[in-house]
This record gives C-alpha cells, structure tokens and sequence, in this order.
C-alpha cells in the first residue's frame, strides 16, 4: 500500500526515504536504505507507518528519535490507535489515515484523523498527502476511522470478490472468460459512473429506472437480494471488518 501512495505523494515538493528490508528496488529520486541504522543521524519532518499493524511495538520505537522538532507521524497501519503509535514514537503527534488500494490508480479513498496534539498545519499536510491520491474525507474519531476501514479501506477486496464472482456466473452464461470480464467490468463501470453523475438520486431509484416492471431485471433482482440475503451478508462483512480493526488496536 505504501508504494501505490509514493507514486502519488511524489507530486509534492517532500523528499522522500524509505526504509525497508525487502524491498529491491524505489521510484527515481526516492532513497531505499534496508536497515534504520543507515539513517541513524537524519532527522525528518513526517515519519510514516507502512508496516503491518502487528509490528508497530517491535519496529517503531528505534525510530523515535528520527522525528525531527514539529514532526509528525502519518500512520497508514489499520487498527493501530493514535494512542499506541504515539507511545511507540515518544509522545509524537500522530495522524492516522486509512487509504484504500485504487490510489495506485489516483482513485483512491481515505478517511483521515488527526490525533491529540496534531497542529493544524501537521493536520492540512497529511490531508493534502492523502488527497493527492484521490479524494480524502476527514473523520472525527478513531472509532469512525477503524469504521472507514471497514467500509472503504477493506472495501476494495469486497468489490473485487463481487466482480469475480460476477464474472464466474457470466461464464457460466455461456461467455468466454474475456467476454465475460469486459461485460462485467463495463457494467459496474458504467454503473458506479452514472450514479456519480447524479448525486442528489437516490440508489434505489436508479436501480428501479432500470428495474420494468415483470421484466428481466426484477427478476434477477429477486434473486439477488428478494429474501434481504445480500444486504445481511454486506452487514456481516462489515462487521466483521470492522471488530477486526478493533483488535488490532
Ligand atoms: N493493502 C491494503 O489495501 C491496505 C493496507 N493498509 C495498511 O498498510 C500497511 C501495510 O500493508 P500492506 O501494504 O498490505 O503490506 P505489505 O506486506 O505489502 O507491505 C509491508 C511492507 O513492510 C515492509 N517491512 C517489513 N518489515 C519491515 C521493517 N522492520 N521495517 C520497515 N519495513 C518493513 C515489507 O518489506 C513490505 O514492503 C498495514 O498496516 C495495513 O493495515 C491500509 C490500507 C489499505
Ligand atoms: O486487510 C487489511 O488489514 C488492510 C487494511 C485495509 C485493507 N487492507
């Protein structure tokens, strides 16, 4: 995920290093170090986290005194609480932000939180990071960003999994595997693109514009959710996300 925002975050005027064990190779004018002590006596004005939430504890207290004077930390990890990573990092102000995948595309969508002691300058900068990747909404709570995770920051797997599955019942159809991907494909683009587009109408009266009366639609409507069995399963999937990112605090 760090990666798909570099690409972006790259717009702006920021120096960037990175710091990682695995990784072979960096954009140009980005510098890689595989190990921390490399970079022992640098002092930086953002340090961003964009390991896996389970190795905040172990990792991130080397990195403490990296943080140059008005630093701040940026933390992409979910789950982590601004409360953990802060104490990791020294008492450094903390913004959390939850990204989701299409940023590599400059689609993304993230919800942002400023943590205790975050200035309004540390605050407008993560802002404008995350907006570079696509649109960024501000939230008012750890609770409503651990929600966001749920929603948006997993929610790219959901639609993933919907259009495979989608494209499985097409070939099922009777469609070659490529016709079957671009009907798809085309569909929920043209569809996501339309909604968009009119922003003051409601959902569920789109879907009924498309929806006549004993025709094709309703009764493929029926099927898909007539006994509330999607909305269910999309409640549960989000819930589950959702007590997920609670136990990663
Ligand atoms: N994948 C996604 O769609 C999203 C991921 N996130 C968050 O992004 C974070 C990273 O997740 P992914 O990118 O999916 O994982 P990843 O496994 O692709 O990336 C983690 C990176 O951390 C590096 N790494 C491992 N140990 C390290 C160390 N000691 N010091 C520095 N770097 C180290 C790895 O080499 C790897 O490049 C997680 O906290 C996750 O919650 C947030 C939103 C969306
Ligand atoms: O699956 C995860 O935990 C990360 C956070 C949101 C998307 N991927």
């Amino acid at each position: 995920m760090g990666g798909a925002l570099l690409d972006h975050w790259m717009s702006g005027g920021e120096n960037f290093t990175i710091v990682d064990p695995m990784l072979e190779q960096a954009p140009d004018n980005v510098r890689l170090v595989k190990d921390r002590a490399a970079i022992a006596d640098d002092r930086f004005d953002t340090i961003i986290v964009a390991i896996k939430p389970q190795m905040i504890d172990d990792v991130l207290p080397d990195y403490a005194a990296n943080l140059g004077d008005d630093g701040y930390v940026l933390s992409i990890a979910a789950g982590a609480s601004a409360a953990r990573l802060k104490k990791a990092m020294g008492g450094a102000p903390v913004v959390r932000v939850m990204p989701n995948l299409p940023a590599a595309v400059g689609k993304g969508t993230s919800g942002v939180l400023a943590g205790p002691d975050v200035s309004e300058a540390q605050a407008s900068h993560a802002m404008e990071m995350m907006q570079r990747t696509g649109t960024a909404i501000a939230v008012e709570s750890e609770d409503m960003l651990d929600r966001a995770t749920a929603v948006a920051g997993s929610g790219p797997g959901y639609v993933f999994e919907i259009a495979r599955a989608y494209v499985a019942a097409a070939e099922e159809l009777g469609f070659a595997p490529d016709q079957a991907r671009a009907l798809v494909l085309g569909t929920m683009e043209g569809t996501i693109a339309m909604a968009l587009a009119n922003p003051d109408t409601a959902l569920e009266d789109l879907r009924n514009s498309v929806t006549s009366k004993g025709g094709t639609t309703a009764a493929g409507l029926d099927a898909l959710n007539g006994d509330g069995g999607l909305s269910d399963t999309l409640s549960a999937t989000l819930q589950s996300a959702y007590d997920r990112a609670v136990e990663l605090r």
